[in-house]
């Protein structure tokens, strides 16, 4: 068995119930109301700016030219397309791009880009890709789940799904499925094990993540 079918099989629960999240779901139906998405895009935004740089530490950590050209690309096509698209909605919410990059991070936000910066910084290029896979391959499963619902047409919501239904979005995330297995190969147990746990926490995180946006839930303190 491949160890990304190992993963896949492991977090399935965690991904039917990602899927049939209010969230996600409304998304999906085009009835979510606009200003959870609002919520959503705003703090999204503020996770891919860490996230961009897990690339970047990915080009540091890749011990051949082709994947650190690739992590390279990776990191230029975040911060050029993907969170163009989320400039482009903000810009529809009459938020300018000065506003989404200083929007101060939500609880769930912080955890979840200091997890990975911390795993990022401190692991092996396995553990790095472990901590970004859920990312890539939870998204392109809602999006290709998405792309056959009324959501697909919705006049906010279709661009979105429009993204991460992609072919080319696709092709991404099946890279980073193929990169995982190949760090994998002659990996001890304990080894597989570690790289497995940091794939749970992120694809939780990811579950967090939709139900912060969801909640909209900042800080319950304030100062
Ligand atoms: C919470 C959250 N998780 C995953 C993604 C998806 N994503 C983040 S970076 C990247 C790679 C290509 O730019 C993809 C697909 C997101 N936007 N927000």
């Amino acid at each position: 068995m491949r160890f990304s079918e190992r993963l896949y099989e492991k977090v399935k629960p965690i991904w039917k119930q990602t899927h049939e999240y209010p969230f996600v779901k409304g998304m999906g139906e085009g009835t979510l109301e606009q200003e959870k998405f609002r919520f959503y895009m705003v703090q999204d935004y503020v996770y891919l700016i860490d996230y961009a740089k897990l690339f970047a530490l990915g080009a540091v950590k890749a011990t051949d030219v082709q994947t650190m050209g690739k992590f390279a690309a990776l990191l230029h096509s975040t911060i050029n397309e993907e969170m163009e698209l989320h400039r482009q909605y903000a810009k529809r919410f009459l938020i300018t791009p000065e506003e989404l990059e200083t929007a101060e991070p939500a609880p769930t936000t912080l955890a979840y880009t200091h997890y990975m910066l911390h795993v990022s910084q401190n692991g092996t290029l396995a553990e790095l890709v472990a901590a970004l896979l859920p990312c890539m391959w939870s998204y392109w499963e809602i999006g290709k789940e998405l792309s056959t619902q009324p959501g697909a047409a919705h006049e906010l919501y279709s661009e979105w799904i429009h993204m991460y239904s992609s072919a080319e979005f696709g092709e991404l995330a099946t890279w980073c499925i193929d990169l995982m297995d190949q760090l994998a190969e002659g990996k001890s147990e304990a080894e597989l094990n570690k790289l497995e746990e940091i794939f749970i926490n992120t694809t939780r995180f990811e579950y967090l993540f939709w139900d912060m946006a969801y909640e909209k839930a900042m800080w319950p303190v304030h100062v």
